[in-house]
Order: C-alpha cells, then sequence, then structure tokens
C-alpha cells in the first residue's frame, strides 16, 4: 500500500456490510469522475458502505492519493475506508468489485496491435492478482479500451474466477442509444425500451432498434411516423451512436468520461439490483455461444440482470441484416482474440 496519511478507517452509516471496491485508473479523468459518486451511494445503493481501493501506475500514485484526500473531504457517510495504491495483488486482496478503468491510451503512431498488446499486460497482471487475491464473489467491469478483449484477457489469466464474472462497458453505447432514439420521437428517454447494443466496444457494434419501442409502440413504426425509415437508421442512427465517442473528442477536445462514469456506474449497480420487469440492458460478457456469437469472446449482449447475476437474453429469429451487423463486429473481436493469443498474451484459460 502507497502510504497515504489520508487512508482512513470508520464506522459508516448503512445496513448491509461494507463491500470493497478496487478501482484502477482511479487518478484519471474516468476514475475521477467515478469515485466520487461511487463514496456517495451510486455504485452499491444507499444502504451499502464502501471500502475504495485506488490503484494507479506509480507514477500516479501520488495524484492518487490526492484524490484519496479529496474523498475525505467529502465526508461521505457511506465511505468506510479508502486507500491507495501501486501494486495490483494488493489493491485486488479482497475485492468484490472491480472498476477496470486504467489502460493504455492510443498514442499517435500506435497500430492496433501495440495497443492490444501494451494494455494485454496491464489486464493480465490484473487477472492474475484477480485470481490469487479477490472475494468468491468478485465481479468486473472493464471500462479501458480495447474493452471487450481487455475483459477477455484479465477473465483468461483468472481460471479460479468464473469467466462470467468480467464483463465489458458497453451501457455508454446503450445509454447513447435510448437519448438519440428519444431525441428522434422527440419523447423522454423514459419512453424507450428494448434497444440492443451487440458486438465490440467499437465503432462496429450493432446497434439494434428492431426490438426497440417507444411509448410501447415497435421504433420503427413511430420513427416510420417521422418519415425516418431503416435507410435512416442504417446511415444516420447507427453511425451516430457507434461512432459518439470520437464525436465527443472533436467536439469536447477530450474523450467522454463523465457519461463513461455514469454508465460504468449503472452497469454495476444494474448488475448487482436487477433489471425492472420485463425490461434489459446492454452488457459486454463471455459469449456462451447465444446468438450464434462463437464462445471466446466478450460481445456486448441485451441481458437481464436479478439477484446478482445476468442472463443472455433469449435468442430472436434476427432478420439479414441484423445478422450480418452482428456478424462483422464479432468478426473484429474474432480478430482481436487472435491478435492477442498470437502475441501470447492469454493465459491459462484460453
Ligand atoms: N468502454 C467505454 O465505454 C469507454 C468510454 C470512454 C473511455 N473509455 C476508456 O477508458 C479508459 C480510461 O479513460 P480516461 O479518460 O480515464 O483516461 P486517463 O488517461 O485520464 O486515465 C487513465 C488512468 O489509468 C492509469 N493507468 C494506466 N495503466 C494502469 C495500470 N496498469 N494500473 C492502474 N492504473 C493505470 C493512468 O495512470 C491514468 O491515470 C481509456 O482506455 C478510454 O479509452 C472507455
Ligand atoms: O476513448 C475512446 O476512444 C472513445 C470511448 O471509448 C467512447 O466510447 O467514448
Amino acid at each position: 500500500m502507497v502510504d497515504v496519511a489520508q487512508s482512513i478507517t470508520r464506522d459508516p452509516v448503512g445496513t448491509t456490510p461494507a463491500a470493497t471496491v478496487t478501482v484502477t485508473g482511479a487518478a484519471g479523468q474516468i476514475g475521477y469522475a467515478t469515485v466520487f459518486r461511487a463514496a456517495a451511494g451510486a455504485l452499491l445503493g444507499p444502504a451499502t458502505p464502501v471500502r475504495l481501493r485506488l490503484l494507479e501506475v506509480p507514477q500516479a500514485a501520488r495524484a492518487a492519493e490526492g484524490v484519496a484526500m479529496e474523498l475525505l473531504d467529502g465526508a461521505f457517510p457511506l465511505l468506510a475506508s479508502v486507500d491507495v495504491f501501486d501494486d495490483p495483488a494488493a489493491a485486488f486482496e479482497g475485492s468484490e468489485v472491480g472498476l477496470l478503468i486504467g489502460a493504455k491510451p492510443r498514442s499517435q503512431g500506435m497500430e492496433r496491435a501495440d495497443l492490444l498488446s501494451a494494455n494485454a499486460g496491464i489486464f493480465s497482471v490484473q487477472g492474475r492478482a484477480i485470481n490469487d487475491g479477490a472475494a468468491d464473489s468478485f465481479r468486473a467491469v472493464v471500462v479501458g479500451n480495447p474493452a471487450n478483449t481487455n475483459a477477455l484477457i484479465a477473465a483468461s489469466h483468472a481460471p479460479d474466477v468464473p469467466a462470467e464474472r468480467f464483463t465489458a462497458l458497453t451501457r455508454l453505447d446503450h445509454h447513447r442509444a435510448e437519448a438519440q432514439l428519444a431525441i428522434a420521437c422527440d419523447v423522454s428517454v423514459n419512453d424507450v425500451d428494448g434497444i440492443a447494443i451487440w458486438g465490440n466496444h467499437s465503432a462496429s457494434q450493432y446497434v439494434d432498434l428492431t426490438r426497440a419501442t417507444v411509448q410501447g409502440r415497435p421504433a420503427e413504426e413511430v420513427l416510420a411516423e417521422r418519415g425516418l425509415d431503416r435507410q435512416w437508421i442504417d446511415d444516420f442512427f447507427i453511425p451516430k451512436v457507434a461512432k459518439r465517442g470520437a464525436e465527443i473528442i472533436r467536439v469536447r477536445g477530450g474523450s467522454s468520461v463523465a457519461s463513461a462514469a455514469h454508465a460504468a456506474l449503472r452497469h454495476v449497480r444494474t448488475w448487482l439490483r436487477g433489471t425492472d420487469e420485463g425490461r434489459w440492458t446492454s452488457m459486454a460478457v463471455p459469449s456462451t455461444g447465444a446468438h450464434g456469437i462463437p464462445e471466446g469472446v466478450v460481445s456486448s449482449f441485451p441481458v437481464t440482470c436479478s439477484q446478482g447475476g445476468y442472463a443472455i437474453v433469449e435468442p430472436w429469429a434476427v432478420d439479414e441484416f441484423s445478422r450480418a451487423r452482428i456478424d462483422r463486429s464479432v468478426a473484429e473481436l474474432l480478430a482481436e482474440r487472435e491478435a492477442v493469443a498470437e502475441l501470447g498474451l492469454l493465459g491459462p484459460r484460453a
């Protein structure tokens, strides 16, 4: 543990035992936007105190100490403790929830293979640390890109942890699609339902409206009444959502931060608390082979959650267009998997 005078332990409020949450990249932008809301109850709910374990690389550990100081200054009633680490093994000791945000960003001139390899180094080490030290109940969401394949790498290095506990974030894409559909139909986001994100958290993702509803009616029907046909969905709506990350970078001058933090918090909260009756969300999870998506990749699916678990929504007969789009994104995931396998970066479970 980094020697932080700021580390605290106290008896927090709350009616259930405190849960231990490890946040990697805690001094980075998304980490900073996440930990205060986690301390305020947005991750585990208003009844569960949280013990935060912040992991950073050694050169950013000092900045993470500063984050810990600010957490203290929030005097959050639910914050049981906060500790800073630069050693993954220590950071994941007893961990019940992992928010795996820290990753190596793509720098100029870096090839995708270099990015995969740089991140594989990070996620293999963290996978092993989780395998050796995390609590039996451990579950993780990977935010750091390439998120799906990073989750696969971590899971492959943690053979003693059920693979389904390693998930990746596509809830942000799901939220983006809900918002864009609501805007297109001039309704509240509360009126839209049934969107599914398939495949990779990348521009190849398939944003599926075929089961979506707007105020209980098929979304495609409501869009058609507004003169927005399938061509519009294909040419405008899907790219708008799938390329939103790049658009944010262009307009804001930096990648999505608060919306990504919000999505990561909601991902875990929904997983633990459950989806509402009759509704689903999107999560990238290890494929079981469902919907024709081969095992061995972490793909986004529509899922329902209950009692701390999730289930891929039962397969339905997808149309030809959807099938081709799902297969295209899955092909990208398979190529990423092959690239890391060729580099010898997959662990013993692979
Ligand atoms: N899945 C999604 O929806 C989504 C959305 C937005 C961003 N992202 C990704 O999230 C990641 C984080 O974004 P950010 O804006 O916070 O980046 P950032 O560069 O601000 O922060 C990343 C932090 O991770 C730390 N880090 C790097 N390697 C680490 C390691 N081995 N252990 C612990 N910490 C480590 C860095 O020191 C840094 O503080 C990026 O990979 C980004 O592409 C994903
Ligand atoms: O960081 C990025 O490349 C984009 C990010 O994954 C996003 O979807 O906003």
